[in-house]
């Protein structure tokens, strides 16, 4: 060491046994403050994203993104912000929203690295993976590859009258409030029938909640505290370490819940049924066999299981947001519901729609119905957190705007859903009639974003949405309130109680 080091030593060392422990934490507050200021500069006006306009608190810090997931309300603040500052928003120092028409082909429809948001989506803790959580399009596709064949149409067909049973469950608790004359949280019940439908589809096994007409195990409660879990922790992955990891998994004590609980019992125990149906699972374990043979290391049992509590979160809680936006929303369009009904009465002259729940099959050729099912998941996407997606070696060009490598470009389908320049100027108000326009099919493809349970999902709402608009009246206890929702992963609105009655004795 040198001799001015030696006494820069000395003298540092001498300074501080003088200070008292009150001023040493002031210098160390000092300090800190020094270096958060540093760093906010840097991130405010020497990040490759400086020039992107946004709120001032989103420049340096994710704090201005957390607060919006806080409010309940991050879809539409984030529209907000497009309204005012156009195609991009800076929401957080390393993070850009894009409304851009091309943002779902440029970001979603290619394969690019996802955002380290992800890693969260992997339960039961952070040793777990699935296609779902993988940021690497290479990984994402080597284990998507052994599990996408049972969500082909005709595979999911195979289901239906399994679908049909849980169904039949669902019109039953509609028939007796409306034999009863009581208020109808018809919200829940959405809720209750799309779990149990997803436990059909997946594994053969619905998780009960149809028979009860009850949260068994407050297993949906548990599950919104996931889905709040999921949207801030995703962003401090530390935590996530913290909380779910191999010790928690062990001790039992993650919040899991019935939901996980059964999908891993009932796992276990199709493994052991040769004979299962053909559900979910059982291409998925088929899938498992040839990623075996293929010596895959990285599909194996625990992603499967993993992969499986993931379309149960992922595939409930967004068909229930569609229906109830099916419904809540022709509540206050009756002509729109009473198109659906004319159009299933013609139907029905023709020998279809006759069965007591509405095939599939006839339920697609119900024009109206099928326009009124996609303006109501346009209107209330189901899922209201952006989507992030990391630019590569090479960058992005989006519009007239480039991003370098490392910038994290994030798409939001209720901003998509609600961009003027892309629906018109009526973008914000439902109206079914934009889905027979000349370019709807090609809106659908480019502005929908694509989800591999989509044909699940359309079996449901075409089949539950065609069967109530045919054999039940609906009306809101208090007409016209509004619902109630908070945007977290999903967005599930509640605390719209209805009446009904029925049509069809
Ligand atoms: C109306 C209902 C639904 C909507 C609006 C919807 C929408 C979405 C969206 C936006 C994503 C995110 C895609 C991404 O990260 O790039 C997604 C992912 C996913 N959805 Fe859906 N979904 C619905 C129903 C379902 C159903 C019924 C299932 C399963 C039966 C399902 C299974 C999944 C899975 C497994 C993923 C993760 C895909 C992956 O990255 O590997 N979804 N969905």
């Amino acid at each position: 060491m040198t001799l001015t080091g030696g006494l820069r030593i000395d003298y540092i060392v001498q300074y501080a046994q003088k200070l008292s422990w009150a001023s040493v934490v002031a210098h160390l507050g000092l300090l800190l403050a020094a270096v958060v200021f540093l760093v906010s500069v840097r991130r405010r006006y020497l990040s490759p994203i400086s020039q992107i306009p946004g709120p001032f608190l989103a420049s340096f810090s994710r704090l201005w993104h957390l607060g919006q997931i806080w409010s309940g309300k991050q879809n539409l603040k984030l529209i907000e912000q497009h309204d005012r500052y156009g195609h991009f928003v800076r929401m957080a120092h390393n993070e850009v929203s894009v409304s851009h028409p091309n943002a779902v082909k440029a970001l979603l429809l290619t394969t690019l690295p996802k955002g380290q948001w992800y890693s969260i989506v992997a339960f039961p803790d952070y040793t777990f993976y699935t296609p779902f959580s993988l940021l690497d399009p290479k990984d994402k596709h080597e284990c998507s590859k052994y599990l996408s064949a049972g969500y082909l149409l005709h595979n999911v067909l195979k289901s239906e009258p399994a679908m049909d049973a849980t169904m039949r469950k669902f019109f039953g608790w509609m028939d007796r409030y409306a034999d009863n004359e009581r208020p109808m949280n018809l919200d829940e019940f959405f809720t209750f029938v799309a779990f149990d439908i997803t436990g059909e589809v997946v594994f053969s096994k619905p998780f009960g909640f149809m028979d009860r007409g009850e949260d068994v195990n407050h297993s949906i409660a548990m599950n919104v505290g996931l889905e709040v879990y999921i949207s801030f922790v995703g962003y401090m992955q530390w935590l996530h370490r913290l909380f779910a990891n191999p010790l928690t998994t062990w001790l039992g004590i993650l919040p899991m819940g019935h939901l996980f609980d059964t999908t891993m019992a009932a796992l276990a125990e199709r493994r052991k049924n040769p004979d299962a149906r053909a559900d979910l699972a059982a291409h998925w374990f088929r899938g498992l066999e040839r990623a075996e043979k293929d010596g895959s290391t990285l599909f194996d049992l625990r992603c499967l299981q993993s992969f499986a509590t993931a379309n149960v979160g992922a595939g409930s809680d967004t068909v229930s947001a569609g229906l109830q936006s099916f419904v809540y929303h022709l509540l206050r369009h009756p002509t729109g519901w009473g198109r659906i009904a004319d159009e299933i009465a013609d139907a029905q002259k023709l020998g279809r729609c006759q069965d007591d729940i509405i095939s599939y099959e006839d339920a697609t050729q119900l024009p109206y119905l099928q326009a009124a099912i996609k303006e109501g998941l346009r209107m209330f996407a189901p899922v209201s957190m952006g989507l992030p997606r990391v630019a590569p070696k090479g960058g992005v060009t989006i519009g007239n705007a480039f991003f370098p490598e490392g910038v994290t470009l994030t798409v939001n389908s209720s901003v998509i859903h609600a961009s003027k320049e892309i629906w018109g100027p009526d973008a914000r108000d439902f109206d079914p009639e934009r889905w027979f326009a000349p370019d709807a099919a090609v809106k659908e493809k480019k502005f929908f974003i694509p989800c591999p349970g989509q044909h699940v999902a359309r079996m449901q709402l075409s089949k539950i949405g065609a069967t109530i608009v045919r054999d039940y009246e609906i009306r809101q206890v208090v007409p016209g309130a509004e619902w109630k929702w908070s945007a977290w992963f999903t967005v599930v609105p509640h605390g719209w109680p209805v009446y009904i009655s029925k049509r069809r004795v």
